[in-house]
């Protein structure tokens, strides 16, 4: 069984729709997990602001117009007998967004706002499957999808996906899922990778394919650097290591699902199926040194200095407990004599976590900050490694170190003016030419 996902990009317009139906044919997916069309979830966000900030109905009105004419010039474009259908669930949408965004009743409606992009690209992609002839059922994620305590009812999926070896296609949303409170939710931004993951893991399938807008994972970040390559084959924890440091196109928690229960993960680009792409899987890689760097950008840095942890312990306890206390987790972390320093990559509960911890000591906030992660075979008994990062790193001022908690990676914390020269000159100086 193959689990299929496919991001914004690949069914961002009729023509990639086209191209995503043939893939999932060729691949004999079982399930399909869509994202939105490319930028719809950031338009519902900007909605939901206006909608929070109150007295701004012309502007939420002028969005959900260009929203509109993007699903309808779509279904037009993709259905002639399905076209209908599609028309009217994209009025009902725009609707349900209008409704929600006046009534505006804070998270829960935020929550319900940006869940229907991913509601109303499922049903025009069904429409379009059926209207090829395919067999297609289009399954609402939030009926086995769980938040929170992230879970997958798999009694519910399995008795859902029940007609899958008789060549049904299911059809299902990314991202959307059921909250604790039982009504709408997410798992975050980015977050559909990680429901295929979720959804993979749970049928036990055979296989999960990440499909997107490039050719697997690149040794760098192609955003910012020039003449990257595509990486054939990666270890799990290497590519964790890279999701949870920034590599925009895989989602952080995806990795895991699939580890624990050995289903290797592709990563395919949708415009060039033929591509090999990346697999992911928990064979051992060998070969070259440095495998790739990432970068995560929005990183807040946090510094404590108080002379009682001179000496003292229980200290750090007390710094991790009021981090977790608001659920904000550390990325980085450096101690020295009297002061620790860490960083964090959220910062909506930041002013209740610095008035907490300002209990404890002298606390500095650093804002605007880059992780750059350089992941590899990074045996600390080597000779010199350190060096060679250092060196490629060249006159890029770094504020903090993370070296030796795992072999598998370096951390360096930089000012995001800096990123692209630090990203560019560890690209020159640790990957040659024949690095794949
Ligand atoms: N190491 C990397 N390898 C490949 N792509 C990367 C990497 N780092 C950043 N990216 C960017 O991630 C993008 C894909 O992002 P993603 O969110 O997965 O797109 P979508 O969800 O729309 O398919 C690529 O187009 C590329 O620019
Ligand atoms: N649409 C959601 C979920 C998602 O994963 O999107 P994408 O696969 O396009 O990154 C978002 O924009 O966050």
């Amino acid at each position: 069984m193959k689990v299929l996902k496919f991001g914004g990009t690949s069914v961002g317009s009729a023509a990639n729709m086209r191209r995503v139906a043939d893939i999932i044919v060729r691949e004999g997916a079982s399930v399909t997990v869509l994202s939105a069309m490319s930028g719809t979830t950031d338009t519902l966000q900007r909605i939901a602001s206006f909608a929070a900030a109150g007295g701004c109905e012309e502007e939420i009105a002028l969005l959900l117009a260009g929203l509109k004419r993007k699903y309808v010039r779509c279904a037009g474009e993709l259905l002639s007998d399905g076209y209908a259908d599609a028309s009217a669930a994209v009025e009902r949408t725009m609707e349900r967004v209008a409704a929600e965004a006046a009534a505006y009743a804070g998270e829960v409606s935020q929550r319900t706002i940006i869940a229907q992009g991913e509601l109303l690209t499922t049903a025009l992609f069904t429409l379009y499957m059926k209207e090829r002839g395919c067999r297609a059922e289009l399954l609402h994620a939030p009926a086995f999808m769980y938040g929170g305590e992230v879970r997958v009812d798999g009694g519910v999926l399995r008795q859902s996906v029940a007609d899958a070896a008789r060549g049904v296609y299911y059809i299902t949303q990314g991202f959307i899922c059921t909250g604790p409170d039982g009504r709408l939710d997410n798992l975050g931004r980015g977050g559909s990778d990680y429901s295929a993951a979720l959804i993979g893991a749970a049928l036990g399938a055979g296989e999960v394919q990440i499909w997107t807008d490039i050719d697997g994972m690149h040794n760098n970040d192609p955003r910012y650097v020039e003449g990257t390559f595509p990486i054939r084959r990666m270890n799990f924890d290497e590519a964790a290591e890279l999701a949870y440091f920034g590599a925009k196109i895989l989602h952080p928690s995806t990795i895991q699902p699939c580890k624990d229960r050995g289903i290797p993960v592709l990563l395919k680009n949708s415009m060039a199926p033929d591509a090999p792409g990346t697999v992911i899987s928990d064979a051992e890689v060998g070969g070259h040194v440095y495998r790739a760097v990432a970068a995560k950008d929005g990183i807040t840095a946090v510094r404590i200095y108080s002379a009682r942890m001179l000496m003292a312990y229980g200290f750090l306890r007390r710094v991790f407990e009021v981090f977790e206390k608001y659920r904000t987790p550390i990325d980085m972390i450096t101690t020295s004599e009297v002061a620790v320093s860490l960083t964090v990559d959220s910062d909506c509960r930041l002013p209740e976590i610095i008035a907490e911890l300002s209990e404890l000591g002298t606390v500095e906030v650093d804002t605007g900050n880059s992780i750059v992660c350089i992941v590899g075979r990074l045996d600390h008994a080597e000779h010199g490694r350190a060096r060679e990062i250092m060196e490629a790193a060249g006159d890029v001022p770094l504020k903090m170190i993370s070296y030796g908690a795992s072999h598998r990676s370096i951390a360096l914390l930089t000012d995001t003016r800096n990123r692209t020269r630090l990203l560019r000159n560890l690209n020159d100086k640790l990957f040659g030419k024949d690095a794949e």
